[in-house]
């Protein structure tokens, strides 16, 4: 089969073929590399001028593993590999290179993960730089190791770390898999490929062993302890990962390995692997993978050939729990950070709180006191604005006041050089209003960060219809580089998080008024994967803040949002979440919820004030049913914001679900599991409820229409209103 040519073949004087493998930006193995890898390795072994063979990776990146836009194909039933079966993981890498006549050895730098670290135990040893990754993070996709993964990791770390790396789909770095054995060496990447070659001479002169990783048994642990590993590691993933099957099919493939041989272990690995490719917690994986690094492409944005301006110096302004999580979260990345404060005792105590976050890290053996130390340095406590005249970002993060805040966009048009971007983190207010006093919308715009911001994954940029496409690509780029996940929105009411999950609490709250049970709501809620149900949420936010937020979408939209009085009654009782050991549940002092007998009462008074009648159907509801009448309502506001243009496309709504509500990612993000379900379904049980329980439920335009034309509700938008 003629395939293209992605890897590169040269035959040195010393004997030793070098193959490279060369497919950018990670050297993912394609198909048509892997059939190009083949085709090197067959010549290499050949011909007569070659005795030993080191493979490695183009651009100091061993490789990513498996194409993961490959696999989709896979999916969509294009790229099947067309061979007999397990054909590339058993004929080309078992028989052609593992069992071959020449020796191999990978030489490691960058990255060897999934596929590619596969690919690195089929050699008959591993030199790796120290800071390389290497790991088989296939889980995360809803995987198994394909290529043979599931076999030799095991055989080189033993079974317990192996289902660990499997199990975590977390890497090692270069010092620690050459401590467990995975690698062979630890040398520079200057040093790598000289040292892979003698290495591969050494094995070919018998001066070092010639072993195949899949016959190696040292490793492993008797029969014995193997089967009370397995067991306990399957009392952990059906803990871990209640709703998903992989984990334990992993768990089944190596047990197979060790109990009947490699080889059978190769085959039912095949064998799982190619089912799992087609399971739609799989087909949600690949799908938050890729829509994950989609957020950053936004049409008439990022396309304009416009280069991200270098942020040095950033000012931020206000000490509550964002702006110093904000200010963490940027000295990590090394930003120079300068925080305002009104006085000396104040931004002290702003200043202890981020060493406060730092210091965790600490604790728990993520940080060393040389990195905190250097850490904290980067960041300074001023009075005045004197110093933010040579700042390239200001992050305002102070209380929810639109004269405030209108004053400080003011000063920071005074005091800020011209080219420094003015963004705001406020989550309720417009945009436009704050900066209406300035002649600097161009530059102002939303930097809306999740609590606490050092550690949530997202941040959703917001722009006005006059913010710069520049000062968009400048903050895509300085939320990269303190790793965060960006979405970019319009300027509106919750913009994308807060509006499309709005109707979480508020369909708790209004299906507890028609008789439903706020811990069987929650109960159904977390089996389905949500991290939290609306009432144990709602506690943990404080009833207070909860309160305050439902307040903006009743005021915006208050023909569909609904005004319970539970909520308020808690409230006003002094039970205001888990800060006051009393809410929606009880608290003990580790903060350990249980339900409370007493909640009865006021859910009583709730439901005689408000005057609906009690429905005793949704007493018995399934559980299946109880997750569809709460989350359906968040689609139908999802489709909402798709619509009205507020993200770029509809995949941006699934990771900001994913990150910003912990939506579970293993069912793709709302509207991939919204369209999984079916806009037709969606909207007849909306239609249903609406009818019997009120507006509430009322489909919108948008999902009205797609429904009628089983369209699925994450297909583009038409008539797409221009960005900016
Ligand atoms: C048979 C086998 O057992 C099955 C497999 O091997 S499945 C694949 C297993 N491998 C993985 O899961 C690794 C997935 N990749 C990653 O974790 C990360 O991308 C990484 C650690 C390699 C690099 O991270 P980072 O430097 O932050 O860059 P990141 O933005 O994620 O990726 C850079 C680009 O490489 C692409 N990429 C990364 N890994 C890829 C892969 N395995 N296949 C295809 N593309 C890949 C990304 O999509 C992205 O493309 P873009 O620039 O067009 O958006």
């Amino acid at each position: 089969m003629a395939k293209k040519r992605t890897t590169t073949l040269e035959v040195g004087a010393d004997g030793v073929a070098l193959i490279t493998i060369i497919n950018p930006p990670v050297n993912s193995l394609a198909f048509d590399v892997l059939y190009s890898l083949r085709d090197s390795y067959q010549e290499a072994l050949r011909r007569n001028d070659v005795k030993a063979i080191v493979v490695t990776g183009a651009d100091g990146k061993f490789s990513g593993g498996f194409d993961i836009s490959g696999l989709s194909g896979i999916q969509e039933g294009k790229n099947v590999e067309q061979e007999k079966p397990g054909y590339l993981s058993v004929d080309v890498l078992t028989d052609t290179i593992e069992v071959g006549r020449k020796p191999s050895v990978a030489a490691i730098d960058g990255l060897a993960l999934g596929g590619g670290l596969e690919l690195a135990m089929v050699c008959h040893a591993r030199i790796s730089t120290p800071t390389a990754q290497l790991g088989l993070p296939e889980l995360q996709l809803g995987l198994i190791p394909g290529f043979g993964g599931t076999q030799r990791l095991p055989r080189l770390v033993g079974i317990s770390k192996a289902l660990e790396m499997m199990l975590t789909s977390k890497p090692v770095i270069g010092t620690e898999a050459h401590a467990l054995g995975l690698v062979d060496a630890l040398v520079s990447p200057q040093e790598l490929v000289s040292t892979a070659r003698q290495w591969a001479l050494d094995i070919f002169e018998r001066r070092r062993p010639w072993v195949a990783t899949l016959y190696r048994t040292d490793k492993l642990d008797p029969l014995v302890e193997a089967r009370k590993i397995f067991k306990l590691a399957r009392a952990q993933a059906a803990k871990l990962a209640q709703n998903l099957k992989h984990p334990l099919a992993c768990i089944d493939v190596v047990e197979e390995g060790i109990v009947s041989g490699g080889r059978a272990g190769l085959l039912k690995e095949f064998h799982e692997f190619r089912g799992l490719v087609q399971s739609d917690t799989c087909k949600s994986l690949i799908h938050i993978f890729l829509a994950q690094r989609g957020t950053t492409k936004v049409q008439g944005v990022t396309d304009l050939g416009l280069e991200p301006r270098r942020v040095r110096k950033v000012a931020v302004l206000g000490g509550g729990l964002m702006g110093t999580g904000i200010a963490t979260a940027l000295i990590l990345s090394n930003y120079s950070v300068i925080m305002k404060g009104v006085n000396q005792k104040s931004l002290e105590s702003w200043i202890g709180r981020v060493k406060a976050n730092l210091q965790s890290r600490v604790k728990k053996g993520a940080m060393s006191q040389e990195k905190f130390d250097k850490t904290v340095s980067l960041l300074k406590g001023v009075l005045d604005y004197e110093s933010f005249k040579d700042v390239d970002m200001v992050v305002e993060a102070v209380p929810e006041n639109m004269s405030l805040k209108q004053d400080i966009f003011c000063d920071l048009e005074k005091y800020c050089p011209p080219h420094c971007i003015l963004a705001t983190n406020t989550s309720s207010l417009d945009l436009d209003l704050i900066g209406r006093k300035t002649k600097s919308q161009y530059r102002i715009i939303g930097a809306h960060f999740f609590s606490p911001a050092h550690v949530m994954p997202l941040v959703e940029i917001v722009h006005t219809n006059n913010t710069s496409p520049q000062v968009i690509v400048d903050l895509l780029d300085v939320g990269k580089k303190i790793r965060k996940t960006p979405i970019v929105v319009r300027n509106s009411t919750g913009f994308a998080v807060n509006r499309m999950f709005f109707p979480y609490p508020q369909a708790g709250l209004l299906l507890v008024d028609r008789g439903m049970g706020v811990y069987q709501i929650d109960k159904a809620l977390t089996k389905f994967g949500m991290p939290m149900g609306p009432f144990r949420l709602a506690d943990l936010a404080g009833l207070g803040v909860s309160i305050a937020t439902a307040l903006q979408f009743v005021e915006k939209f208050p023909e569909r949002a609904y005004n319970s009085r539970l909520i308020h009654l808690l409230h006003e009782d002094k039970r205001a979440g888990e800060s006051t050991r009393k809410g929606f549940y009880l608290y003990d002092d580790r903060g350990k919820a249980r339900p409370d007998p007493e909640l009865r009462n006021y859910i009583e008074k709730s439901r005689s004030s408000s005057g609906v009648a009690v429905d005793p159907k949704l007493e018995k509801l399934s559980e299946k049913e109880i997750v569809e009448m709460i989350l359906f309502p968040v689609v139908n506001e999802a489709c909402r914001v798709f619509a009205e243009g507020i993200v770029v496309k509809a995949a941006d709504l699934d990771i900001a679900s994913v990150m910003g509500m912990g939506f579970p990612p293993y069912r793709g993000g709302i509207m991939f599991w919204a369209d999984s379900v079916g806009s037709k379904y969606i909207y007849s049980r909306l239609e249903e409820w609406s009818k019997a329980y009120g507006e509430f439920f009322k489909p919108c335009a948008f999902l009205t229409e797609r429904a009628a034309n089983g369209a699925l509700l994450s297909s583009p938008v038409e008539q797409a209103k221009p960005r900016l």
